[in-house]
């Protein structure tokens, strides 16, 4: 019997629930979900600031300034960034600005350097500015909390602090923030095949690259993997082994071992688990799956071990739920419509998941595929170049050159 890829998910997701909260120091939280939105705690500005390096003036003294007749007034002092001066300004008379610093109460704009002549070779003036130009009420100046006003709601619950997002908070005077605990998550590889990178190799074996695949796309969902390794076709020593992961993690990610092999451990160690399912999805690749709650704590996502078949699972099971542990209610990626410049055979009862590469052309978004369909799980060397993945439908049959096709965008994988 097999299961339909949506209703996988959801089995998955309705037993996946946010990890606790913390408060932690915005310095330490870039790249943490937000758990409560945080909300400026003063008016940005903070108060009325000058956008210019200039004077601050009346506007209506300035009103028959040219070139040729420049308007003269009075410099009576300067304000600097940091300062907390706050001049009188009687008409007729300037002070000098920077940009950043409070505009005199009494002032209601501010003329730039460039458009006045003082008698210094800076152009600056000492005493007295000549003002070549009009300019209006507000000119130059940047309004107290014209772009945030304090208790604004500026970054939500469930977005990811990225860096525009942190320099916001910091900006409006917040100092710490409520956000999830990222979630602990292993990754472990399994077969007695696998050597490590560069090693040397005999017949039957190959070097494990699965782990850097799943390390790699968990740090796309913002997680850093706690613990990496992994372990020999041992049905006994691996049941210990996970049982010992699922305690101190909230999720392990294996690959490998879940098919109906004599040796596909994962499946035959976690058999008495009795939240744990053995499950043959209607995806292709990504067919047979091993998940569930370990009795010990942690979700386990038992993935296929062909490379590709595990990264898909990832995509279309593992990522959701980890967004969801992490608490990210942000958008997924996006799904876009991309037309095929080669067709190519469908698979009939399944959904078709076919790494493609992307390209923007005069007619738009196109696709091709970036392996070859008909060995698409172990496809690791070509999985390389893929853009994204088209989205098949059971059902559609095959898909000709010129077809509209739905693609996950998944940028750099
Ligand atoms: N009789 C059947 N055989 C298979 C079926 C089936 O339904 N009946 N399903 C096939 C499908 S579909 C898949 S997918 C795989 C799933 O296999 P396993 O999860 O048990 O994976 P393994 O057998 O352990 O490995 C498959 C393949 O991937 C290579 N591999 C594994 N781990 C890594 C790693 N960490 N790095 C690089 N490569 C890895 C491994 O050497 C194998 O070549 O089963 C089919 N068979
Ligand atoms: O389902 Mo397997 O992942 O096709 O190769």
């Amino acid at each position: 019997m097999t299961e339909l890829p949506e209703v996988y998910s959801e089995w998955i997701l309705s037993r996946i629930k946010a990890t606790e909260i913390v408060e932690v120091s915005i310095a330490g939280a870039h790249g943490r979900v937000l758990a409560q939105s945080a909300s400026a705690g003063v008016d940005l500005p903070l108060w009325s600031a000058s956008a210019m390096d200039g004077y601050a003036i009346h506007s209506a003294d300035t009103v028959t300034a040219t070139d040729e007749t420049p308007v003269m007034l009075r410099v009576i002092g300067e304000v600097e960034a940091g300062s907390s001066l706050d001049p009188d300004l009687p008409s007729g008379s300037a002070v000098r600005i920077m940009t950043g610093a409070p505009v005199p109460t009494a002032a209601d704009a501010v003329i730039p350097v460039e458009l006045t002549r003082g008698s210094k070779p800076d152009g600056w003036a000492d005493d007295q500015v000549q003002v070549l130009r009009g300019v209006d009420r507000g000119a130059n100046v940047r309004r107290r909390g014209e772009d945030v006003v304090q208790g604004e709601t500026i970054a939500h619950a469930g977005e990811v602090l990225g860096a525009a997002r942190l320099s916001a908070l910091a900006a409006a005077g917040v100092a710490s923030v409520r956000v999830y605990r990222t979630p602990r998550v292993a990754v472990v590889s399994t077969g007695s095949e696998l050597r490590e990178p560069g090693q040397p190799l005999l017949r039957g074996e190959i070097p494990e690259s699965n782990s850097l695949l799943i390390s790699g796309m968990l740090r796309e969902v913002g997680i850093e993997a706690r613990t990496v390794e992994h372990i020999t076709d041992d049905a006994a020593s691996l049941r210990q082994r996970l049982a010992q992961l699922a305690a101190d993690h909230d999720a392990v990610i294996t690959t490998g071992g879940v098919g109906p092999g004599l040796h596909d451990v994962v499946r035959i160690a976690l058999e008495p688990e009795p939240e744990i399912r053995s499950v043959r999805v209607a995806v292709r690749p990504g067919q047979p799956q091993c998940s569930g709650r370990h009795s010990a704590g942690a979700f386990i996502f038992g993935l296929p071990g062909n490379p590709v078949s595990a990264a898909v699972s990832f995509e279309l099971f593992v990522r959701p739920a980890l967004r969801k542990m992490a608490g990210i209610t942000a958008p997924e990626r996006r799904r876009l419509e991309a037309t095929a410049t080669t067709g190519w055979r469908g698979k009939s009862g399944v959904l078709q998941v076919l790494p493609v590469t992307l390209s923007e052309g005069p007619e738009g978004l196109t696709c091709a595929p970036a392996v070859p369909p008909k060995g698409v799980s172990h496809s690791v060397g070509r999985h390389g170049a893929t853009d994204g993945y088209a989205l098949v439908e059971p059902g559609r049959g095959d898909i000709a050159a010129g077809d509209q096709v739905r693609v996950i965008e998944t940028g750099l994988l």
